[in-house]
């Protein structure tokens, strides 16, 4: 008869926690290094939105972020900082450049690991100036990072737990802390408890009057296309709802996950109770061993009800001049801004990409990442595309204060997550609702070129807030 020998992982008891972290504070104490320690533990698979349900409360910071295979969750906070500058991106980089360098990893059985699996998570506000509710960058390292990959061959699940050690640091204290903490997320159950009351939403009532501003708006920035100052220009809206409950995140992300499975599902704390939600169908910027991935996403039509009706939409969506050219010049503007970084994008055939509600032109970009160059050069470099901004760049950004009268805060902006060796996922933040409490705003835009029509985009904008308004009600 074969024993099979339950692999021995030290630092699951308390006791032999306790004398690690020890060591590691003594280390800390004589040299000041390492400042942060990361343990990664094997867990079994899980429901990422059963751990959130969970362990995220209203005052903790939780980060979500869900994409094909990959899928993590941060609870609470190692370190969280924030960036108030024009230049967050590059502050940003080195921030966790230098966090990076402090960190200790070791596995369960307390081997030292070559590499951590710790993530930062990031996001962005979409202006770098003016708006004032929304830090302009926000870094958390979470406490414990939750993460599980599907990807059939190997399907693996860890807990990661990220620890500050300070001067007045206690060991044992805290080995109890991060023993019972685990053995919580272990027996967290993997149902989702249903909401008891059902939610029922009542639309703010300038609703419609934002309709009629919307296609002024529309109307308005032809004239600065048509008179030259303007190639492009993404105007966004949005939806103000009340609700007679605090509204369900988890509910909210678990029908945003049903439907959009192919989008990355996100959520993130932005403080003062507010939480930023979305499933985004589009990639920033993704970088994995030095290969880069981007696209461009513009020009949208709605679903048909039967395969024809579709059909004939997918037909107007890819022969139409205008779509045609709002596209391509978001494409143009990627390989520009990436070949001022000396990254040469390779372009994908063009296609469709059809989502429930809608579908769009779409054009993947790959390329390889240069050897000194980071995933956050690119990030900032790229943001905001005239997918969501407008061309020329800087002048859409000057305008569209003037047209929108609300704060776009995290809407259409990065969100993502980076690790220490330059690898990390960038979604562009649309489709998307900040939740407070009863209350939440849903956010959609769409791109005017010459030959826009206001109630067409104003079809669009509203096509774009039902997917986030089917979700959270
Ligand atoms: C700005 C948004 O979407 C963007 C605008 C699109 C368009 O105008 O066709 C299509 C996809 C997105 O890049 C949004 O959903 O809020």
């Amino acid at each position: 008869m074969s024993v099979i020998e339950k692999p021995f992982f030290a630092l699951e008891s308390a006791y032999q926690l306790s004398d690690f972290l020890t060591e590691c504070y003594l280390a800390f104490r004589n040299n000041r290094h390492p400042r942060l320690v990361s343990i990664k533990f094997p867990i079994a698979s899980f429901n990422p939105l059963a751990i959130l349900q969970r362990f995220h409360g209203a005052q903790h910071h939780h980060f979500y972020f869900e994409h094909a295979d990959d899928c993590f969750v941060g609870l609470g906070k190692a370190i969280q900082l924030t960036v108030e500058s024009r230049d967050r991106f590059a502050q940003t980089r080195d921030l966790i450049t230098d966090l990076s360098s402090q960190i200790l990893s070791v596995d369960a059985a307390g081997t030292v690991q070559a590499i951590t699996d710790s993530r930062f998570f990031c996001n962005f506000s979409f202006f770098a100036q003016g708006q004032t509710d929304t830090s302009q960058a926000a870094i958390l390292l979470p406490r414990w990072q939750v993460e599980q990959k599907t990807s059939s061959d190997q399907p693996a699940a860890w807990a990661i737990v990220n620890i500050v050690l300070h001067p007045d640091f206690i060991p044992e204290a805290e080995s109890q802390r991060i023993s019972q903490e685990l053995e919580n997320l272990r027996s967290a159950k993997s149902v989702l408890t249903k909401p008891v009351n059902a939610i029922t939403a009542t639309i703010a009532p300038q609703s419609t009057s934002t309709q009629v501003q919307f296609k002024q708006s529309v109307t308005n920035a032809l004239k600065s296309i048509s008179n030259g100052q303007l190639d492009k220009i993404v105007l966004a809206k949005t939806l103000d709802i009340h609700a007679s409950e605090p509204f369900d995140l988890i509910s909210s992300l678990q029908n945003l996950r049903d439907h959009y499975p192919s989008c990355y599902i996100f959520s993130a704390t932005c403080g003062a109770g507010k939480t930023f939600i979305g499933a985004s169908p589009e990639r920033l910027v993704a970088v994995q061993d030095q290969q880069l991935k981007t696209e461009a996403l513009a020009g949208s039509a709605p679903r048909g009800k039967t395969t024809q009706a579709d059909q004939k939409f997918a037909n107007q969506l890819i022969n139409s001049d205008k779509e045609a050219r709002e596209h391509q010049l978001v494409i143009d503007f990627i390989q520009q801004q990436l070949s001022k970084l000396n990254i040469c994008a390779k372009l994908d055939e063009p296609r469709l990409l059809r989502l429930p509600n809608i579908q769009h032109r779409h054009t993947p970009i790959s390329a390889a990442m240069p050897e000194n160059g980071h995933i956050l050069d690119v990030v900032g470099s790229l943001h905001p595309t005239p997918a969501v901004a407008g061309l020329p760049r800087e002048i859409a950004c000057q305008h569209i204060p003037h047209y929108e009268d609300f704060d776009r805060g995290l809407y259409a902006a990065p969100i993502g997550w980076i690790d220490t060796q330059g690898n990390g996922e960038f979604a562009v933040g649309i489709r998307s609702a900040l939740l407070k409490g009863n209350t939440a705003r849903l956010f959609a835009g769409a791109g005017i070129v010459a030959g826009s029509d206001p109630e067409k985009e104003l079809n669009e904008v509203q096509l774009k807030l039902q997917a986030l308004l089917k979700a959270l009600v």
